[in-house]
C-alpha cells in the first residue's frame, strides 16, 4: 500500500500522489496571533503536520511546508488595545510564545512562516484580480467575495447557502448576507494599508489563499488546519483561489479538537491548558507522545490520568533503548517494520503504528532479559528508527539531554556501582538495616534497580 489520506473535500481516503514527482506542497494554517498557544493549538497547527511531513519525507519526498501566521486581526487589535500596547508588539509577542511552544514540541520550523501583513500587495493583487473576474464588488471602502457567483461553493464544507453563516460583522455594503469580506476600510486609530479601494486591511481568508499562491503556485498537494477550518475559511479560501483561476488544493486534511470535559479547548471557554504548564510535571517529548498518541481524525479528551500514562508508556519505550546503550552500546538504526509502514500510509495510522513499537520494546526486552545481546541490539534500532519517524527519537535534538551526557552518565555509573556493592556487602554481612537503608537512598533520589543475567542495571524513574 502507499500511501492513502483522507480528503476532506472527496470525503475519501484516497491514494495520495504528488503533482510535481518527488515534492511535496504542503500549506497549514498557522494561529491568530492574539493570545498565548494551549495544547489544542499545538496538535491543529503543529505536531499533526509535523508528522504527517517527517513521514512524507521518510517516503522520499522533499516538503516544502508553508504554515502561516495570522498578525492582523479583529482579535489582535481589540486585545492589544485593552492591553494598552502597540498592535504588532502583541502580535509579535505571541507569534514567539507560539514559537517557542512548537519547538519545545519538537515540531520542524517550516519551510516559511509568512505573515499576513508582510504580503499585501500580493492581496490586493488577488482581490483586483477577482474584480476583475466579476467574483468580487468594492463598496464604501470595503471589498466583498460574491458567494453566489461561485457554483461549486460548498464543495468542501456541504453548507446549504440559505443557512449559511459566515460568523462576520454585517457591513453596510453588503449585498448579499453569505458574501464575505477581503478587504477593511479603515476605522479611525487601526493601522491600514493603502489600496485601489481605499486605506484598509485584509480579512482573514484572503490572506491564505495569496500566501499559498505566492510561496506553492497555483495548485499545490496538500492543505490542513483544524475541523473549525473547513468552514467559513477554507470554503473561502478555495472560493477565492478558484475564482482566479487557480487549481488550489488538491487534498484537504483536518486534524480533531483536544477537549476538555467534552468541549474544544478555547481561549474563549477558558478551559485552556499551555505547553509550559503541562511541562512544568511533564517532559515535552512525553506530551508530543501523548498528542501523537490518538489519531488524528479523532478528538483526544484531555486527563490527567492520560497524559501520566503516555508519559509511563514512552518511558518504557526509551528506558528499554538506554538499557541496550549501556550495556551494547550506541543504537543503531533499521528498516522500518513493514506494519509500522503499512499504519502510516494509512492515513497516518500513529495509533497502530504505536502499537508496533510497544510490541517491539516487548521482543527486545525478553531479549535483554535472557542476555541475547545481539537481539535486543537489533530490536533497539528498529525501534529507534520508528521513533525517528514519529519525532521521539530520544538520541537526537531537542530530547538528547543532560542524562545521556556520557561523562555525566559514566560517573553516575561509578556513583551506583559502589552504592550496589557496599549494599551487597552489607547483605552478605546480614547487615540489612544498612542494605535496605542503600536501597532507599537509591529510591528517593529516583533511581529504579533491576536484577538482571548482567547483573544490576539502573535506570532513572519516569517522574
Ligand atoms: N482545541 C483545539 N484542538 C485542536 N486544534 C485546535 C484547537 N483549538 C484551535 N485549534 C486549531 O489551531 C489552529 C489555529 O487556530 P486559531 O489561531 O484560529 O485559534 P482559535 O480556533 O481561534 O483558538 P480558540 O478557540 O482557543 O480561540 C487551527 O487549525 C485550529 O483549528
Ligand atoms: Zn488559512
Amino acid at each position: 500500500m502507499s500511501l492513502h489520506l483522507y480528503d476532506t473535500a472527496s470525503r475519501t481516503v484516497r491514494p495520495f500522489e504528488p503533482l510535481r514527482p518527488g515534492v511535496v506542497t504542503l500549506y497549514n494554517c498557522g494561529a491568530t496571533v492574539q493570545w498565548f498557544p494551549h495544547i489544542g493549538h499545538l496538535r491543529g497547527a503543529g505536531i499533526v503536520y509535523d508528522v504527517l511531513r517527517r513521514w512524507l519525507v521518510h517516503s522520499g519526498y522533499e516538503v516544502v511546508h508553508v504554515r502561516n501566521v495570522t498578525d492582523i486581526d479583529d482579535k489582535i487589535l481589540n486585545k492589544a488595545a485593552e492591553a494598552g500596547r502597540p498592535w504588532w508588539e502583541w502580535a509579535t509577542t505571541h507569534e514567539r510564545a507560539f514559537s517557542d511552544a512548537y519547538d519545545t514540541l519538537g515540531c520542524l520550523r517550516p519551510s516559511i512562516e509568512p505573515r499576513a501583513t508582510g504580503h499585501i500587495p500580493q492581496i490586493i493583487g488577488m482581490i483586483a484580480e477577482l474584480i476583475e473576474a466579476g467574483k468580487a464588488y468594492a463598496a464604501a471602502g470595503d471589498v466583498y467575495f460574491a458567494v453566489r457567483s461561485d457554483d461549486e461553493y460548498g464543495f468542501l464544507s456541504g453548507q446549504r447557502l440559505d443557512e449559511m453563516q459566515q460568523g462576520e460583522s454585517e457591513g453596510a455594503g453588503k449585498k448579499d448576507a453569505a458574501d464575505f469580506t477581503m478587504w477593511k476600510a479603515a476605522k479611525p486609530g487601526e493601522p491600514s494599508w493603502d489600496s485601489p479601494w481605499g486605506p484598509g486591511r485584509p480579512g482573514w481568508h484572503i490572506e491564505c489563499s495569496a500566501m499559498a499562491r505566492n510561496y506553492l503556485g497555483r495548485a499545490f498537494d496538500i492543505h490542513g488546519g483544524g475541523l473549525d477550518l473547513i468552514f467559513p475559511h477554507h470554503e473561502n479560501e478555495a472560493a477565492q483561489s478558484h475564482g482566479v483561476g487557480d487549481p488550489f488544493a488538491n487534498f484537504w486534511m483536518h486534524s480533531h479538537w483536544v477537549t476538555m470535559a467534552g468541549e474544544k479547548m478555547s481561549k474563549s471557554l477558558g478551559n485552556v491548558l499551555s505547553v509550559p504548564a503541562i511541562t512544568e510535571h511533564t517532559r515535552p517529548v512525553a506530551l508530543r507522545y501523548y498528542l501523537i498518541s490518538v489519531h488524528y481524525r479523532s478528538s483526544i479528551e484531555f486527563s490527567r490520568k492520560a497524559l501520566d500514562d503516555a508519559a509511563k508508556a514512552f518511558a518504557g519505550v526509551e528506558g528499554f533503548l538506554h538499557r541496550v546503550a549501556d550495556r551494547v552500546g550506541a543504537v543503531g538504526t533499521a528498516e522500518l517494520p513493514a506494519p509500522f509502514v503499512e499504519a502510516m500510509d494509512d492515513d497516518l495510522g500513529v495509533p497502530r503504528a504505536l502499537a508496533v513499537v510497544h510490541d517491539r520494546v516487548r521482543v527486545g526486552n525478553a531479549a535483554l532479559a535472557s542476555g541475547d545481546h545481539a537481539a535486543a541490539a537489533a530490536e533497539a534500532a528498529v525501534i529507534r528508527s520508528m521513533l525517528a519517524v514519529l519525532g521521539l527519537d530520544p538520541f537526537v535534538a531537542p530530547w538528547v539531554d543532560a542524562g545521556s551526557d556520557d561523562s555525566l552518565h559514566a560517573a553516575t555509573d561509578r556513583l551506583i556501582a559502589q552504592l550496589l556493592a557496599d549494599r551487597a556487602a552489607a547483605r552478605a554481612a546480614k547487615d540489612f538495616a544498612t542494605a535496605d537503608a542503600i536501597r532507599k537512598t537509591l529510591a528517593q533520589a529516583g533511581f529504579a534497580i533491576e536484577d538482571t543475567v548482567d547483573g544490576p542495571v539502573w535506570s532513572v524513574n519516569p517522574e
